[in-house]
């Protein structure tokens, strides 16, 4: 258990910190901060959910000169929204220190970045593709950068970002501190490694199973056709606070979402085909708790954190472990809890079992919810929400004479069942069609069963040993960070009273990485041999636009 002041932090960070509702370092802050201030390189590697980008902010802030000029840091980031997001942190943690950063994104006017660097951002946060557009018309000089971050780093190379980040650091003087961040490090990122970074300390704090702790997970053995009519019960049945749905494609994400509308969901679709301002609305809806619902590609599935997430739902199965456990990793954030439900067609059951070896998790199989189940689900949310406004603030005065006189006319339990139902909202007989995905492929990856082989897998740093695949616990040094219970004591407070079933949900204390030392049973070979799940070739790529196919 460490508080921050230890690292010797100054005065202005601490206090930011502070008022982010902060108290205690995560495992992975721990262990991350003093390394990264003193400057060395460093892979780092932490669960989804628990605090990787303060682990990186806050020595690179704590690096900057208050009155510095020029930009001496660069953070890079797979996606739009995750920069955005990077940027909105990083804000907060530099504010009273004064520092300035800019989040350099595509899709965004150009000229609108251009006048903003004008104020001489210290920091900037930026997708590759747009960050090489504005290095091509010299509106960003990197000379004096002397930090580089990779978050979500497996992800950039897999997107096909490679080129650009080489092209990137390029640019950089070679004297400088390369981090590089993930919850999942497949081997290709090793030969990311090898080039970009000097001597890097690994920093691990995955315990034998890479995915969050504090995530139920279960699946729903279910017919392709019958996807759609389980997920509305499912989600009549367990009303989500806020809840995403991952789709394969960027047609079916908007298939699904306006599905989910017509049946009356509060819902949107995120995914790459959408302008940028749609992407913004989009999810300015979901953290602002207008819509509940988010459906989304891929696009979504790293780095995301939007507080009160309660349910992550794949309607299709990821074609790979990584992608499952960030996808799920969007919820059971920051020591709270969260639910996830794959759905899985009788063809995928392999490729379900596949991702549990690599993930080395048990994920529950449950029945496809009843209809009655649905229907007791809603019921029960309708009963909360009218107990909730008869003994809330909420004035209902308005309609007390009319209640009153249908009171004189008619039965009270009926006038109430009418309301309800009227309530519900139940569409259920609008019909939908979505257009078939075919199932996943579950094809054998190319080192599976590779057992004595130096094969991938994701490799926690830090312990030594053998080159087997696998997940590899890294902190085997026995670290103290198991026990902790850090937790955001303020701060982002939800805005959602109880009564949704989840409005009241307890915080538990952390206890991830409490890694059980050598983690490695070896032998899955996993080297991430992603096949094309992407509905777009890669060539589309230019350098004005991003290259977002999710
Ligand atoms: N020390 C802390 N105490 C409490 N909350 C924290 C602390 N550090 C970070 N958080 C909060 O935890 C949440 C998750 O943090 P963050 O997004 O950095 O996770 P991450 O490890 O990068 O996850 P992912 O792998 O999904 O990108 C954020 O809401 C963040 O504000
Ligand atoms: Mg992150």
């Amino acid at each position: 258990m460490s508080t921050f002041a230890e690292f010797g932090l100054e005065p202005d960070v601490l206090q930011a910190i502070s008022e982010m509702g902060f108290e205690e370092a995560t495992p992975i802050q721990a262990k991350a901060i003093p390394v990264a201030i003193s400057g060395r390189d460093m892979i780092g590697q932490a669960q989804t959910g628990t605090g990787k980008t303060a682990a990186f902010g806050i020595p690179l802030i704590s690096r900057i000169p208050v009155n510095e000029e020029r930009i001496v840091a660069l953070i890079m980031a797979p996606t739009r929204e995750l920069a955005i997001q990077v940027a909105e942190e990083i804000e907060k943690l530099g504010r009273f220190k004064g520092i300035r950063s800019l989040a350099i994104y595509g899709g965004q006017d150009i000229s609108r970045q251009i006048r903003s660097l004008k104020r001489k951002p210290q920091i900037i946060i930026g997708t590759p593709g747009r960050l090489l557009d504005h290095i091509n018309r010299k509106t960003i000089r990197l000379d004096d950068v002397r930090t580089v971050v990779l978050d979500e780093a497996d992800e950039m190379l897999d997107m096909g970002f490679m080129e650009d980040i080489q092209s990137i650091l390029k640019l950089v003087p070679e004297e400088r501190q390369t981090l590089l961040f993930s919850a999942t490090m497949p081997s290709n990122i090793q030969r990311l490694a090898q080039q970009f970074l000097r001597n890097p300390e690994h920093i691990s704090v995955i315990p034998k199973q890479v995915s969050a702790p504090l995530i139920q997970q279960f699946y729903i053995e279910v017919q392709e056709r019958m996807k759609f009519d389980g997920l509305c019960r499912l989600l009549d049945m367990e009303p989500p606070e806020l809840a995403i749905i991952f789709g394969r494609t960027k047609r079916r994400v908007a298939e699904l979402s306006e599905a989910l509308m017509k049946r009356g969901y509060a819902c949107d679709g995120l995914h790459g085909d959408l302008s940028q301002n749609q992407r913004d609305t989009v999810m300015r809806k979901f953290r602002d708790g207008s819509i509940d619902v988010l459906v989304a590609t891929d696009v979504a599935a790293r780095g995301l954190d939007v507080s009160g997430v309660t349910h992550v739902i794949n309607f299709d199965l990821p074609q790979d472990p990584e992608s499952y456990v960030h996808r799920i990793g969007r919820t059971g954030r920051a020591g709270r809890e969260g639910t996830s439900w794959s759905f899985v067609t009788p063809r995928e059951t392999d490729h379900l079992h596949f991702i549990e070896k690599i993930t080395r998790h048990r994920i529950a199989k449950k029945p496809l919810p009843t209809m009655s189940e649905a229907m007791e689900g809603k019921q029960k949310l309708m009963a909360e929400r009218i107990i909730e406004t008869v003994s809330g603030e909420e004035d209902t005065a308005a309609f007390k004479w009319v209640a009153m006189q249908l009171l004189e006319q008619y039965d009270s339990v009926q006038l109430l069942a009418a309301a309800m139902k009227l309530l519900t909202g139940d569409k259920k007989d609008v019909n939908i069609e979505l257009t078939p995905e075919d199932p996943i492929r579950g094809k054998k990856r190319k080192f599976e069963g590779n057992r004595s082989g130096s094969g991938g897998g994701y490799r926690g740093g830090g312990s030594s040993g053998g080159s087997s695949g696998g997940y590899r616990g890294g902190s085997s040094g026995g670290s103290s960070s198991g026990q902790s219970s850090w937790r955001q004591g303020q701060g982002r407070s939800d805005s959602r009273g109880p009564g949704t079933g989840y409005g009241g949900q307890q915080r538990k204390p952390y206890n991830g990485g409490n890694s059980s030392s050598g983690g490695s049973r070896g032998g899955e070979g996993y080297r991430g041999g992603r096949t094309e799940r992407r509905d777009e070739p890669k060539g589309n790529r230019s350098h004005s636009e991003d290259f977002v196919n999710i």
